[in-house]
């Protein structure tokens, strides 16, 4: 007889069924080329759901979600989970709130990711869209966007995005050359803000146009 699982089959079922519906629409959006982008759903207090490394966001299916442990481990699988595990289990060990991460390889995060990097960081402020951020009631508010250096270790980007949240709430930053996380206590928010960022981002990359 199989050793019982240590999380819930029905959660992760409901868990799966969440993100391949919400990925088919940003996919469709051509915010997942390549088979970029990572999707996750918190099951439980010790386990994510999270899409499986390479694939297709296109054609996703339930089959291509898997479990992981919050030190990034497969649980009851040996398939391989995102390159970018950490960067979804870090949040949910330091925000027992967090439910959903979504990260995207938009053309608009990507340039505004390489128009930034130097700075470290852009501004989005003055928009009306910056109440679609939990926490904020005002467009006469400012959320900054960290950008930081593209790494293929994740330790290093962890310990960096772990230093930011050291100084400041934030539901998302960028990566130089790379591409947006976003988070939230469930889906719909987490969604909220993708869509906010993305939107704003892509409206601060056509006022710089217009201001040549
Ligand atoms: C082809 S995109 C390079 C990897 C990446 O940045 C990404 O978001 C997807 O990696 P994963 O391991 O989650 O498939
Ligand atoms: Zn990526």
């Amino acid at each position: 007889m199989n050793a019982p699982l240590p999380f819930d089959r029905e959660a992760l079922r409901r868990a799966a069924g969440e993100i391949v519906a919400n990925v088919t629409e940003l996919a469709a959006r051509g915010w997942t080329p390549a088979t970029s982008s990572n999707f996750s759903r918190r099951i439980d207090a010790q386990h994510a759901a999270i899409t499986v490394s390479g694939r297709d966001k296109g054609r996703l299916t339930e089959d291509d979600i898997m479990v992981v442990d919050l030190e990034g481990q497969p649980v009851a699988t040996d398939r391989k989970s995102s390159a970018e595990t950490l960067l979804h289990t870090q949040l949910y060990k330091r925000f027992p709130e967090v439910g959903c991460i979504l990260h995207t390889h938009s053309q608009n995060q990507t340039i505004a990711s390489r128009l930034f990097a130097g700075a470290g960081h852009m501004r989005l402020d003055g928009y009306e869209l910056l109440k679609a951020f939990s926490g904020n009631d005002t467009h006469e508010a400012e959320i900054v966007v960290p950008v930081l250096p593209n790494s293929q270790d994740m330790h290093t980007l962890a310990a960096q995005v772990d230093a930011l949240l050291d100084r400041r709430p934030m539901w998302g930053y960028l990566i130089d050359g790379h591409g947006l996380y976003a988070w939230g206590t469930d889906m719909a928010e987490a969604r909220r803000h993708l869509e906010a960022f993305e939107f704003l981002i892509g409206c601060e990359l056509e006022l710089r146009k217009l201001q040549r």
